[in-house]
């Protein structure tokens, strides 16, 4: 296995006797993009803090490229790390040009420096503008100014902390993709917070997901989305649908029908927790619905209590027959039953999440 570019060890913060970081533990390869992910208050920027070498761990290991930054009395100064920051607060220097603000990490004399400042002006599409002011751009010019300047002396892993949440919805979708194609051209291993998944799956070859200063499952886009680890790890991509009940020889029996749980022992609590996209609706033919199948199960009768049109979805909340409770469904496209219309939900089987019910986590 190659080494990585960066690799953390049990990393830990304290504030106060609090441990705000907690045995974190990553490792990133040169070109890959990794994103922490967690709400507010979880940790992330002050894993980032500690890693540029602003801010100090109580523990834990960090190692660029096999060499130790910090490690036991070990502590190698921010400006010698070979780390490129963009923040959110970005902050372009105002009295220089945009040729300048990009020159401004590298040596006067450095025989390259010419060309690597049109490098990256060319590459983020930038060069026309070279002589102007920040105040002459727009926030997304701006933006990728700033993303020229924190890759030009070329570092070996670039910190991101939400750099693209200033920007507006559909120029935020635009500079996220171009700065990625950026990114992965130059090579460099990044680290990128943000607490919206959206940001996260767009960007990240992996996401580690953040909570309470821990890293409560790492891995691909896909596999964070498809498999959860917990329900609030499921509840943090989307809207979930919760269904609780008991276990008996194997089975928990739900309005939908009987739930296959093996090896969780009898009288054990679970939530079968769904997403919106994967409840599926059928018509009711006099009070009946359809058949149950082995894929799908039973179905079960609610009543549309609102239909909104969404874009490319269409969202439908039903109040359920069984208990009263309100389930969502997402269909592509059109579906806008009128509210009181019954309707028959059913749900596949292997796309549910099956949890041991736990009190929610504060
Ligand atoms: N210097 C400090 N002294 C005391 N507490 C701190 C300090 N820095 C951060 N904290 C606390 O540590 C916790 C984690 O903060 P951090 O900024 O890392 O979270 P975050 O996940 O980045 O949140 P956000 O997305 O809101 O920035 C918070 O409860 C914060 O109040």
């Amino acid at each position: 296995m190659m080494q990585p570019r960066l690799e953390i060890q049990g990393l830990v913060r304290r504030f106060g006797g609090r441990e705000v970081v907690s045995d974190v533990s990553l490792s990133i390869a040169a070109g890959q993009v990794s994103c922490l992910l967690g709400p507010s208050g979880c940790g992330k920027s002050t894993t980032l803090r500690l890693i540029a070498g602003v801010d100090m761990p109580d523990e834990g290991v960090i190692r660029v490229d096999g060499q130790p930054i910090v490690e036991g009395t070990t502590r190698v100064p921010p400006e010698r790390r070979g780390i490129g920051l963009m923040f959110q607060d970005f902050a372009l220097f105002p009295h220089l040009t945009v040729e300048q603000n990009v020159g401004f990490g590298l040596a006067k004399a450095a025989p390259d420096r010419r060309a690597r400042i049109a490098e990256l002006l060319e590459r983020v599409g930038m060069s026309r503008h070279a002589a102007k002011h920040p105040h002459e751009l727009s926030g997304g010019e701006q933006q990728r100014v700033a993303l020229a300047r924190a890759l030009a002396p070329r570092p070996r892993i670039m910190l991101m902390d939400e750099p693209f949440s200033g920007l507006d919805d559909r120029l935020r979708d635009d500079i996220r993709d171009e700065t990625l194609e950026v990114l992965k051209a130059e090579g460099t291993a990044v680290l990128l917070v943000t607490h919206e998944p959206t940001e996260a799956m767009r960007m990240a070859d992996e996401i580690l997901l953040m909570r309470d200063g821990r890293i409560v499952q790492a891995g691909a886009p896909y596999t964070i989305y498809n498999n959860p680890v917990d329900l609030p790890a499921a509840a943090f991509f989307s809207d979930l649908n919760v269904i609780r009940g008991r276990v008996q020889g194997a089975l928990t029996e739900t309005p939908f029908g009987p739930f296959l749980v093996p090896g969780v022992p009898d009288g054990t609590e679970v939530d079968i927790a769904i997403r919106p996209q994967h409840l599926k609706i059928d018509f009711d033919r006099a009070g009946k619905g359809p058949l149950s199948t082995p894929t799908h199960g039973e179905a079960a009768r609610g009543v549309v209590e609102r239909a909104r049109f969404m874009g490319s979805e269409s969202l439908v909340e039903f109040r359920m027959d069984f208990d009263g409770r309100v389930l969502k469904a997402h269909v592509p496209w059109v579906f806008l039953p009128k509210p009181g219309t019954p309707l028959w939900l059913m749900f596949r089987r292997d796309r549910c999440f099956v949890f041991p019910h736990q009190p929610r986590v504060a």
